[in-house]
């Protein structure tokens, strides 16, 4: 009865001051373990900054510092540049030239914006093959697999992934029947009549891969597409774009479980990727079923895998490790290759009003189908679509293993290290005075217009980390590119303005570089 004598607003006050309590009690944990945490930072800096200055003038190599914008204590060199990073890359490398460095995110970055400077990956190859290793690597993938992992077991790892792509290269007319058969059933499962969405290069490619590694069509398999889908859109976000993760992503790295469970999108993430990589454990458990009862089939990769007496023979190798391999190729190949096509048929649908296309297509119509593949114009259009889109344009993050020197200034250790692609590959010096402009002649010389491959052209980026997918990429561009020139007429669906074409054309910041979703009308020529 005493409780109904309580109006309804006391209730409310009283609800409003225990959240209030809540709020004050949370922040105040939260303030003190920042404030010992940062502490603990400043005395790690202190001691940090004590022991460079003990190293004796020998024992690093002669260097000068690093050009870049300024740091702030916490906020690194964020007020003195825009987010998201990339889109500043273009104005750090006009003010500060070949090399420059910038800190976010608590650690120093170093951007090697020319060709010259992306040398250092080659030239000091071993100690730039490191990579971050940060908490959601440690977390979510233990150090292994390919594209984040180090030493011993990724080097094996690497050389049999090269293996294994110069062996199904070797059998060339297997691989391509399937490219062509897989582009095939994608194409009918399109709506009749209907524009075609740009995500069906995304939904070819993935299948391709998928059935390279798993013998099976991914489109087939709604746990695969599902999640796949869901660790793409990790992907295609760049995590250091907001001011949150690139000015206090070190302080909550401080309180990793903080992190995962408080941040709800981070926590998403986290069960996306845990999902695929437990879906890719339930393969390779299959495969080896299969394999122990002699019924499986070796050409595919997760069988090849499963009996490599080599990977088996690696210290600490698990079925966990191989998922991680694994995950990383799907990931590694679906997006990139996708992303390129997706670009070339943006600009098949825009460039001259078609014309150029239909050039193309003459092109094509003339040649069988073997020399199709060589055509210089086809080869020119590939290539000029790389070099100004590169699917990822800034790599993936090297670390510095120790000090080294790049063009007379010094790297430190444990700085990240990454090749701006996209700087290098619209150089004016190597590629003429317009080299933001689409313009695949510039590969075509001689009366002919014989086609040479330029040793600039690096969208694979070089060295020990380079993409060990290059030649089954293109084979796979390639292939698309021919076989849909030679079967349809390309439009962009809608109402298609200027404005609206540069929109697509500015594509997305995460860290692989697409054009804007897009619908295309593909009509058959006859
Ligand atoms: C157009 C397509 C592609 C482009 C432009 C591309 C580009 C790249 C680049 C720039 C890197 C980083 C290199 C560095 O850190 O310096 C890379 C790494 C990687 N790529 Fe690709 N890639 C493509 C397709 C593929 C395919 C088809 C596969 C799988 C078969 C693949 C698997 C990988 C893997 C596993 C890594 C990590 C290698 C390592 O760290 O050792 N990529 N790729």
């Amino acid at each position: 009865m005493d409780q109904l004598n309580v109006h309804p607003y006391d209730l409310l006050l009283a609800d409003s001051a225990i959240a209030l309590l809540k709020i004050l009690l949370v922040s105040t944990i939260l303030l003190t373990a920042a404030g010992c945490t940062a502490s603990k930072l400043r005395r790690k800096l202190r001691q940090k900054r004590k022991s460079i200055a003990e190293e004796s003038a020998t024992d690093r190599p002669a260097g000068r510092e690093l050009p870049g914008p300024p740091s702030l204590p916490v906020v690194g060199s964020y007020p003195f540049m825009q987010l998201p990073y990339r889109r500043w890359l273009p104005e750090g490398a006009r003010l500060y030239g070949e090399i420059f460095v910038f800190q976010l995110a608590g650690n120093c970055w170093v951007s090697l914006n020319s060709l010259k400077a992306i040398d250092a990956l080659k030239e000091h190859g071993e100690a730039l093959s490191g990579r971050p290793q940060g908490l959601w690597s440690k977390k979510l993938f233990n150090g292994n697999g390919l594209a984040l992992g180090e030493g011993p077991a990724w080097r094996k790892q690497r050389q049999f992934v090269h293996r294994f792509i110069s062996q199904i290269r070797s059998h060339r007319g297997n691989l391509e029947s399937l490219m062509h058969e897989e582009l095939q059933l994608s194409l009918e499962e399109q709506v009749p009549g209907e524009p075609v969405p740009s995500e069906l290069f995304t939904r070819i490619t993935a299948n391709i891969v998928f059935r390279i590694i798993f013998g099976q069509r991914a489109s087939d398999n709604q746990n695969f597409t599902s999640r796949l889908e869901a660790v793409q859109t990790i992907v295609q976000k760049d995590i250091y774009s907001s001011f949150a993760t690139s000015v206090l992503l070190p302080y909550l790295m401080a309180f990793p479980n903080l992190l995962f469970y408080l941040v709800k999108k981070t926590r998403a993430a986290q069960r996306s990727i845990k999902l695929l990589l437990s879906f890719i454990e339930d393969q390779i458990r299959q495969a080896n079923q299969l394999s122990n009862s002699g019924c499986g089939d070796a050409t595919f990769f997760v069988e090849t895998a499963v009996n490599s007496a080599e990977l088996a023979s690696m210290e600490n190798y698990s079925d966990s490790g191989l998922a991680v391999t694994i995950f990383d190729l799907l990931i590694g190949a679906t997006d990139t290759t996708s992303s390129c096509l997706k670009w070339i048929f943006l600009y098949l649908a825009t460039h001259r009003n078609g014309d150029y296309q239909d050039e193309l297509f003459k092109e094509l119509s003339a040649l069988t189908a073997a020399d199709c593949q060589e055509a210089p114009g086809l080869r020119a259009l590939i290539t000029e679509v790389l070099r100004l889109h590169p699917p990822l344009p800034t790599a993936i993050n090297h670390c510095a293993k120790e000090d080294i020197v790049v063009l007379g200034y010094r790297v430190p250790a444990g700085a990240w290290v990454f090749p701006n692609l996209r700087e290098a590959l619209r150089s004016s010096t190597v590629f003429g005075a317009a080299p933001d402009q689409f313009d695949p002649a510039r590969f075509l010389t001689g009366p002919g217009g014989q086609f040479k491959k330029p040793a600039e052209v690096i969208p694979f980026s070089v060295g020990p980390r380079s993409c060990p997918g290059e030649r089954l990429a293109e084979l796979q561009i390639t292939l698309v590119t021919v076989e849909l020139i030679r079967r349809y007429r390309f439009r962009l669906a809608g109402d298609v303005t200027p404005e609206y074409v540069a929109r697509l054309m500015e594509g997305s910041d995460g860290l692989v570089w697409s054009p804007k979703n897009y619908q295309l009308v593909m009509e058959p020529r006859v």
